[in-house]
């Protein structure tokens, strides 16, 4: 199993790019046009990520979701958000059935 660091050395990359130029980054300059871009990008790899699972084309499918959670990394970076504030949303969701906890949001 690939150690899940990269994630967290990824994004520290990100949160390194605030003080970039937006000619020499691909992050920065993402910051640089502000939420409206970045929300724009990871609708677009939602999509993308829809379409290759459509082919069932398994490298396909890997590299829009590496673009959609890249992306994704970004937008938390912009809110100053961290990988693990979702992480430990995954831990604290870790063994609740989807079906229980939604039963439980009916009341
Ligand atoms: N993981 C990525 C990564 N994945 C995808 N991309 C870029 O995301 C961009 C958008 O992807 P698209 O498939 O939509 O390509 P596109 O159609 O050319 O893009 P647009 O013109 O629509 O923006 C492309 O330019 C990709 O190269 C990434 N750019 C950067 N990273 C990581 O972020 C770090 C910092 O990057 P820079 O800020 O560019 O230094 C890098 O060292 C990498 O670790």
């Amino acid at each position: 199993m690939i150690d899940i660091e990269v994630l967290h050395r990824v994004a520290a990359t990100i949160a390194e790019r605030k003080g970039a130029s937006p000619e020499s980054s691909y992050v920065s300059s993402l910051y640089a046009k502000g939420t409206d871009a970045i929300c724009k990008k990871v609708a677009e790899e939602a999509a993308e990520t829809i379409m290759a699972a459509k082919d069932g084309e398994r490298l396909h499918i890997v590299r829009e979701v590496t673009d959609l959670w890249f992306h994704s990394l970004v937008l938390l970076g912009h809110y100053g958000l961290s990988v693990d504030d979702v992480l430990a949303e995954f831990r604290r969701r870790e063994g609740v059935s989807g079906i229980d906890e939604k039963r439980s949001r009916k009341g």
